[in-house]
């Protein structure tokens, strides 16, 4: 079974285009949750333009699904993992400016700072994902840090799947395979969306977890979140 994990980092941009609290984040997830989403990811970053910190916090208590984390394991948000001990922390190299997530982690020459930082994460009992791009030469080193799981940047595969679904799968299987004979756990995210999901998952039929947020709230605009998220559950059947 490959979960999928509503990201709702738009939910926290909608709510803070007013500076008030509609839409409510809490309330949203709890009903993302009730409409059959597997976990709930948030990807706090250090400006909080969408999700804050104290939403982290907020979300922590009440999420009863697979509460995933994700962001640059900077003290803050080390801080914070070990804090709220959620089920999963993925690790993103973004820099703190970074209008979005754009690449996966050099695990070749972070590969000492990831360990220490894995080997932190299991320590209070979190499971950890390295997001990494779908280029060979990354795998190994990821096994060597300790993860348990790698995040496939999906973005690539996104932007060519209208033009050519094989080829643009091709590096993903190539990788999935790598990693799944490494025993690593494969989740995926970047850019999903209901045209797309279904061929990555026939592709990888393995495939853990998916995270969506961005594509899923824009059909959520049109389908209600009730039937967009069982739209999205059904592509991963
Ligand atoms: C890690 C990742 O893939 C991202 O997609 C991310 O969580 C989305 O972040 P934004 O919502 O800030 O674009
Ligand atoms: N890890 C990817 C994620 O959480 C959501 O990415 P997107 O669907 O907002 O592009």
């Amino acid at each position: 079974m490959t979960k999928l994990s509503v990201n709702i980092n738009k939910i926290a941009t909608l709510r803070n285009a007013r500076g008030a609290d509609n839409p409510n984040v809490v309330k949203v997830a709890l009903d993302a949750e009730r409409f059959g989403s597997q976990g709930i990811t948030v990807h706090p970053r250090p400006d909080e333009r969408h999700i804050r910190y104290q939403d982290v916090l907020d979300l922590a208590k009440v999420v009863t699904t697979e509460f995933n984390i994700e962001g640059y394991p900077d003290k803050r948000f080390m801080e914070m993992v070990r804090l709220v001990k959620p089920a999963q922390a993925t690790l993103v190299p973004d820099p703190p400016t970074a209008i979005t997530s754009n690449n996966g982690w050099d695990t070749i020459s972070n590969q000492g700072m990831l360990k220490d930082i894995v080997a932190e994460l299991h320590e209070s009992g979190v499971r950890v994902s390295i997001f990494i791009n779908p280029e060979v030469k990354y795998f190994e080193p990821a096994k060597l840090t300790g993860t348990d799981r790698v995040e496939l940047y999906t973005e690539p595969y996104a932007s060519n799947y209208h033009k050519d679904r094989d080829a643009a799968v091709k590096p993903y299987v190539e990788v999935a395979e790598i990693a799944k004979a490494l025993g690593l756990g494969i989740n995926a995210g970047h850019d999903l969306d209901l045209h797309n999901l279904a061929f990555l998952k026939q592709s990888i039929p393995y495939l853990a977890e998916v995270s969506i947020g961005h594509a899923l709230v824009c059909d959520a605009l049109y389908y209600g979140l009730e039937n967009t998220i069982q739209m999205y559950r059904r592509k991963l059947e």
